[in-house]
């Protein structure tokens, strides 16, 4: 076939598979124009309801109630009104899910908290906080098991909570984590999907095997939340954290969230209790006492615009099924996949994000000799991905605004940019 008679073929095939798309009519409710955006794995793009709903709570909830839309707009409750819309896209029940802080921060107190959990320390109240002691369950855990290809923050946080903790720190394939968990394990941290390859983890049975030694499993579901189902609850994970600026759409710096699972609630012990995560916080004791539930993952006061931001950036969420998300996200990924092999020259790129749609996030990276230069061009020409060292392009592909036909353009642009 000529290359024009596969390229109107492909794009007749894009147009039909937008036609039949039933979330097609989300795009709508974005912000965007004619480039074709795939870096929502970055940045999500902006829904068309946050400018209006941040300007009201700048102008009137700040500008007149002040002080009063603590409790008047609803601000104080916000970390965990918020917590509980993410929920359901996580497979979470209301009640475990706190907003607020950066996935960093989040990571350090999933990990330490696992880690005091794991040892059986309890917390929480002046006076406990159980060494670890003698004839203590969790004794003798000293390991913090850690993602060996992790997004690098994670992997800075776990070093230091090892060394506050007092474990070791072994940073291994999530693959490899089965065979080396064991009665030393108190923790161990794993990113749901890789950030570079887009490779998804095998979150049930990881947590699965974690659990079965008796350790604790923490997720980042930076990459997944808003892409594909999670299943927290129904997976048993003890507990996990995410950012709401990628497939959630939050905006840049939104709160990041931490999912303590409700069993744990009660020993939960964050290494960074401060007066919000207090019982009584205008009390305003000198003891710390831990709140009820998951408002204990709580540190200082929420960043209410970016938090309000978030909450009408979930809007764009009411009557859709993470399920039809995951559904179109793999065929976008499989028809750009088809389109770059069709479109490519052979040996010019290569895939590393596994074919198995059981092993894919919601992303295609491409190994291509000079990336940056090459990524520079495609944005140059209309289609943002994003490039990460040292040869790596990044494609994300976020179902609720990312068409079929982006996916047609994005690989015929990358063909054309590789010819050039
Ligand atoms: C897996 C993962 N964890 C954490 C982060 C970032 O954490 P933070 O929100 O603290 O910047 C990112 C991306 O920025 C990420 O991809
Ligand atoms: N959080 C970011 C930022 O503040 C600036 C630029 C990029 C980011 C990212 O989210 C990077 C992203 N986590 C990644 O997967 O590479």
């Amino acid at each position: 076939m000529s290359d024009r008679a596969v390229s109107a073929r492909l794009r007749d095939e894009a147009r039909s598979l937008d036609a039949a798309d039933e979330l097609r009519a989300k795009r709508a409710e974005f912000v965007l124009d004619d480039t074709v955006y795939l870096d929502g794995n970055s940045l999500g793009a902006l829904p068309a309801q946050v400018p209006g709903r941040v300007a009201d709570v700048i102008a009137r909830q700040w500008g007149e109630l002040r002080i009063r839309s603590w409790d008047e707009s609803g601000w104080w409750a916000a970390p965990e009104r918020i917590g509980d819309r993410i929920a359901p896209l996580v497979g979470a029940a209301p009640g475990q899910i706190v907003v607020g802080d950066s996935t960093s921060v989040n990571v350090f107190k999933a990990l330490v908290g696992a880690v005091r959990l794991a040892r059986g320390e309890e917390g929480g109240h002046p006076g406990a906080g159980a060494s670890g002691g003698a004839g203590h369950p969790g004794e003798g855990r000293d390991e913090i098991i850690v993602d060996a290809t992790t997004f690098p923050t994670d992997g800075y946080i776990a070093q230091s909570a090892a060394r506050l903790t007092g474990c070791r720190l072994t940073p291994l394939a999530p693959a490899d984590v089965p065979a080396a968990v064991s009665s030393r394990t108190a923790a161990v941290l794993l990113n749901h999907a890789d950030y570079r390859t887009g490779r998804l983890h095998d979150l049930p049975s990881l947590t699965a095997a974690v659990r079965a030694a008796g350790a604790l499993a923490v997720w980042d579901l930076c990459h997944t939340a808003g892409a594909l189902p999670v299943g927290l609850d129904a997976h048993g994970v003890d507990l996990a954290v995410g950012c709401t600026y990628k497939y959630l759409n939050g905006g840049p710096g939104s709160p990041a969230y931490l999912y303590v699972r409700e069993e744990h609630q009660a020993r939960f012990d964050s290494p960074l209790p401060g007066w919000t995560s207090h019982v009584e916080p205008f009390g305003m004791r000198p003891e710390f006492e831990a709140a009820q539930g998951v408002t204990r993952g709580r540190v200082g006061t929420p960043d209410i615009l970016s938090m309000l931001a978030l909450e009408a950036a979930l809007d764009v969420w009411d009557g859709v099924a993470v399920e039809a998300v995951r559904a179109k996200s793999l065929a976008l990924t499989d028809f750009f996949l088809r389109c770059v092999a069709a479109y490519v020259p052979k040996g010019r790129v290569e895939s590393i994000t596994p074919e198995a749609h059981a092993e894919r996030g919601s992303q295609v990276a491409l190994r291509c000799e000079g990336a940056g230069d090459v990524m520079k061009r495609l944005i140059e020409r209309g289609v943002v991905g994003d490039f990460r060292a040292p040869d790596v392009l990044r494609f994300g592909f976020t179902p609720l605004y990312v068409s079929f036909a982006d996916a047609e353009r994005a690989a015929r642009v990358l063909a054309e940019t590789l010819d050039a």
